[in-house]
C-alpha cells in the first residue's frame, strides 16, 4: 500500500499538498522534506502522515528528507496552526514563520560555534587612543560583564567585529573557552519594594499550570524588577522562558539589565539580527538549552521545548500586531502559548489595552495593580495649557517655554513630545492655497528640512522641496505645523547653551544610535529631549522633571474607535517619563480642546477610570471587545475594482448574527497609487465569524479576479480606517 503525506509549503495558498512517501523513509509532523513542485524543488514541512492516498490520482513523491527529527516541536506546530486557523493565514506560511531564514531555504540546521570574549584583567580604556571612543566602549562594556560574552551578544550590543578585532590587537581582550553553558550571573536583585512584593504574592506561581495576569502597574512602579524576580525565584535551571517587548525597548540597557542577573542565559530576538545569528539563537532555543529569550512580536513563534514563564511586557503596544500579510497578535498567541505550554503568561502595562482589561474584569485574566511609584518617586502631576489664540513660538506656548526654562536652570531634564517627525507636516502657498501632496497617495507630504525633501510617509514618495509655490509661483511657500526638526531647531534658538536632543525614526536609524542617546541622557546632564512616540514608551529617565505635549489634540475626534484608547495610552505613557527620581514630575499637555472631557480625565491620571468609560462606551455601541470585528481589505489599481470585489464578497456572506459595514474606501484610499477599500464584519461571537471567513476565503482564493487585485484579511484588527 501507499504511504503519503501532507506537506505545507511556503505559498500563499489555503491548502496543503500530498505526497508519496518512498519505501523506507520515515517521517514524524514537524519533519523538513524536499519536495518536486512543478519544475521546482521546495522545503517542505511534515504536517500529516498516514493520510488516505487520493483515489486515481498519481501523487509525485517526497525527494528527501532534510534531518532525522522534527524541526517543529508539536506546541510550536500547534500554535501556527491555531494562529493560521484564526487569522485566515495560510498555513504554510504561518509554519514557515517559525523557521529562521536559513532553514526555509534548506539549509542544515546546524551552527559554527560562538567565539566568547572577555577583558584582560589590566586592560583598561585610557591605553586606547583619545578617538577610540567606540572600542573604549567595548572593553568598558566588556569589562562590566560577569561572564565571558558571546560574538553575537557583543554584535546585538551594538558593536562591530572589526571593534572586536581591533582590541584583540591591541591585546586587551582574549578569545576564551566558551562558559560551561550558560552559567548564570550570580549579582543580587534590588529587594521589592512593599507595594511590588505584595504584588507579586498575588501573581499565580507556575507549578499551578496556565494562568493570564494582567499587571497593571503605573509608569515607574518598578514592572520589570517583578519580572525579573519572577524569573529568578520560579523559573527552574533547566526551563525557557520569552520576554516579549516592542521593538524599541529592546535596547542593549534593558538587555543589560536582564544579563546582570541572568548572565549568558539572556539572548535576544529581533529584526536586526543577521540570518546567522538567527539560526544559532534558534537552535539553541530548539535544542532545549535553558534560555531566557527577550524579544520582538516575531519571537512568540520560535521552538520552546520547556516554557517555564511568557512575560509581555507594554502589552498594549500596537506593534505587538502586525500590520501586513499574517497580522497576528503577539500578545494574544503569547496567552495561547503559555496554555499550550502549561505556563503562566504575565501581561504587563501601565495602560493596558480595552481588550486586556476587559478579560481582567471578567476573570478571564486575573487583575493584579500596582499603584505605587519605586521609592520617593511620586506619580507626576498633569496640567492642560490651552493654546487658542495664544501666540506661539514654533507651536510651544509661553508658558511652556518658561516652564522648560525653569527646569534647565535647575539642571534637571526636560522632554518634548511631538507626533510628527520631519520639520513640518505640509509646505503650503500663502498665496493661492497650494498644499503639498504626494502624488502617490492621498496624503501630504511632510517637508524635511535637512535634505530640503518632501517626503510621503505612507509610500517611500520624496522630491525636493520647491523654493516657490508649485502652483503659482509665488514665494509665500513655506511649511506649517510642528514636526521634531521644527521643534528641536525652537529649542536650539531658546536654549543656545543646552544639548538638545531629538529622538525619532530619523535620528535613530543606524544601528545602535538608541543606545547612545539613551546613554546620554542617562548619563543625567541636563538636556532636553524631543521626539516621538519612540520617547514614550518604557524608557527609565530619573532626571526628567518636564514633559511638554506640543499638540494633544490629533486623536481627539478620529473616525477610529480605537484613537481615543491609543490617544490617552500614548499621553500617559509619555507623561510616565516625568518625575520617575528625586524630581517631582510635571506634564504640561498643550491643547485647542482644553474642556474635553477625555483629557480632563487624563489630567487625573487614573487610567483604570478612564479604560471603564472606555468599556463602556463600546458596550453601549456594541464594538470590540463585546463582539468580534474583522475586515476584508482589498486594494487594486482603480476603486471600482477594489469595491466590486468587496461587494461579490459581500454576496457571499450570509447569517442573521453578521453585522457588515460597507464596503468604503479606506480613510488613506490611495496609497502609492492602489485604491484601498474594505469591508467591516462584526459578529457577537468568535466562532461563528470565523467559519464564516474560512469559508470566505476559500471562496476568494477560487474566484477569478483582476490580476492586479490583492486582499487580506484582518481578524481584531487595530486600525479600521
Ligand atoms: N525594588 C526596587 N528597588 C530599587 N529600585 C527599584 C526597585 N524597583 C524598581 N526600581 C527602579 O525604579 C525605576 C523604575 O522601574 P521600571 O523601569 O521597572 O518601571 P516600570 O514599571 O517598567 O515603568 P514604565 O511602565 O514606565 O516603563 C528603575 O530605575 C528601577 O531600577
Ligand atoms: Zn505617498
Amino acid at each position: 500500500m501507499i504511504q503519503t503525506a501532507r506537506i505545507a509549503l511556503s505559498r500563499p495558498l489555503r491548502r496543503l499538498f500530498d505526497y508519496q512517501v518512498p519505501v523506507g523513509m520515515r517521517l514524524t509532523p514537524g519533519q523538513r522534506v524536499r519536495v518536486p513542485f512543478g519544475r521546482q524543488s521546495l522545503v517542505g514541512l511534515v504536517v500529516e502522515t498516514g493520510v488516505e492516498p487520493p483515489a486515481g490520482i498519481k501523487l509525485r513523491p517526497i525527494s528527501q528528507v532534510l534531518e532525522d527529527w522534527p524541526v517543529l516541536p508539536p506546541e510550536t506546530r500547534q500554535l501556527m496552526q491555531w494562529a493560521a486557523a484564526y487569522y485566515q493565514h495560510p498555513l504554510g506560511e504561518c509554519l514557515f514563520m517559525s523557521l529562521p531564514p536559513a532553514l526555509r531555504r534548506g539549509r542544515p540546521a546546524t551552527a559554527n560555534n560562538d567565539l566568547f570574549w572577555h577583558a584582560l584583567e589590566e586592560a583598561t580604556p585610557e591605553a586606547l587612543p583619545a578617538q577610540a571612543h567606540r572600542q573604549k566602549a567595548l572593553l568598558t562594556w566588556l569589562r562590566s560583564q560577569p561572564t565571558p560574552c558571546s560574538q553575537s551578544t557583543i554584535q546585538a550590543a551594538g558593536f562591530t567585529p572589526d571593534q572586536i578585532r581591533n582590541l584583540k590587537k591591541r591585546n586587551l581582550i582574549e578569545e576564551t573557552e566558551p562558559q560551561p553553558p550558560l552559567a548564570q550571573a550570580c549579582e543580587k536583585l534590588p529587594s521589592l519594594t512593599h507595594a511590588q512584593e505584595r504584588a507579586f504574592g498575588e501573581i499565580p506561581r507556575p507549578e499551578l499550570g496556565f494562568s493570564a495576569t494582567l499587571l497593571y502597574g503605573i509608569t515607574g512602579s518598578g514592572k520589570t524588577e517583578i519580572y525579573l524576580h519572577y524569573l529568578q525565584r520560579y523559573l527552574k535551571q533547566e526551563q525557557q522562558a520569552l520576554v516579549l517587548v516592542p521593538e524599541i525597548n529592546l535596547t542593549p540597557q534593558t538587555v543589560r539589565r536582564f544579563n546582570r542577573y541572568f548572565g549568558d542565559r539572556i539572548c535576544m530576538w529581533h529584526s536586526a539580527l543577521n540570518d546567522g545569528e538567527r539560526l544559532k539563537t534558534w537552535l539553541r532555543i530548539r535544542n532545549g538549552e535553558p534560555v531566557i529569550v527577550i524579544g520582538t512580536r516575531s519571537s512568540v513563534t520560535l521552538p520552546f521545548l520547556s516554557l517555564g514563564a511568557i512575560i509581555v511586557d507594554e502589552e498594549h503596544d500596537t506593534s505587538f500586531k502586525q500590520g501586513e500579510g499574517f497580522r497576528y497578535s503577539a500578545r494574544d498567541l503569547a496567552v495561547y502559548r503559555g496554555h499550550l505550554n502549561r505556563c503562566p503568561v504575565l501581561l504587563g502595562s501601565a495602560t493596558p489595552s480595552i481588550e486586556s482589561y476587559q478579560n481582567a474584569t471578567t476573570g478571564k485574566y486575573r487583575l493584579v495593580k500596582l499603584e505605587e511609584r519605586v521609592g520617593e518617586a511620586r506619580p507626576p502631576t498633569l496640567r492642560l495649557l490651552d493654546i487658542r489664540s495664544r501666540p506661539l513660538e514654533g507651536g510651544l506656548s509661553p508658558k511652556a517655554i518658561q516652564a522648560i526654562r525653569e527646569r534647565i536652570e535647575r539642571k534637571e531634564q526636560v522632554l518634548v513630545f511631538v507626533n510628527r517627525r520631519g520639520f513640518a507636516p505640509v509646505m503650503m502657498c500663502f498665496d493661492c492655497g497650494h498644499i503639498s501632496e504626494c502624488p502617490r497617495c492621498d496624503s501630504r507630504l511632510t517637508y524635511h528640512r535637512k535634505d530640503r525633501a518632501l517626503r510621503c510617509h505612507h509610500c517611500d514618495y520624496q522630491t525636493a522641496a520647491p523654493e516657490t509655490c508649485p502652483a503659482c509661483a509665488s514665494d509665500a511657500y513655506s511649511p506649517v505645523g510642528q514636526g521634531t526638526e521644527r521643534t528641536e531647531d525652537i529649542l536650539q534658538a531658546s536654549f543656545p547653551e543646552t544639548p538638545i536632543i531629538r529622538v525619532d525614526r530619523d535620528s535613530t536609524r543606524n544601528r545602535g544610535s538608541i543606545d547612545r542617546i539613551l546613554q546620554q541622557v542617562n548619563s543625567g546632564e541636563s538636556c532636553i529631549l524631543v521626539g516621538t512616540q519612540m520617547l514614550a514608551k518604557g524608557h527609565d529617565f530619573p532626571n526628567v522633571s518636564l514633559v511638554v505635549v506640543v499638540n494633544a489634540d490629533g486623536g481627539l475626534f478620529s473616525v477610529d474607535f480605537r484613537a481615543p484608547e491609543q490617544l490617552i495610552q500614548t499621553l500617559l505613557q509619555v507623561s510616565g517619563r516625568a518625575g520617575r527620581g528625586r524630581i517631582p514630575g510635571t506634564v504640561l499637555i498643550q491643547t485647542c480642546h482644553s474642556e474635553h472631557s477625555l483629557l480632563n480625565q487624563l489630567c487625573t491620571g487614573n487610567y483604570l477610570a478612564m479604560a471603564e468609560h472606555i468599556l463602556a462606551e463600546r458596550a453601549a455601541l456594541q464594538l470590540p471587545p463585546y463582539r468580534a470585528m474583522a475586515l476584508l481589505r482589498a486594494e487594486a489599481t482603480t476603486m471600482e475594482e477594489s469595491l466590486a470585489f468587496l461587494d461579490g464578497a459581500k454576496g457571499q456572506l450570509t447569517g442573521s448574527d453578521l453585522e457588515i459595514w460597507g464596503p468604503l474606501p479606506a480613510v488613506i484610499a490611495r496609497r502609492a497609487e492602489r485604491h484601498r477599500a474594505q469591508l467591516v464584519l462584526i459578529s457577537n461571537q468568535k466562532g461563528p465569524l470565523q467559519r464564516q471567513l474560512q469559508t470566505l476565503c476559500h471562496h476568494l482564493e477560487e474566484q477569478k479576479k483582476p490580476s492586479s487585485l490583492k486582499w487580506q484579511i484582518d481578524v481584531d484588527p487595530l486600525e479600521t480606517g
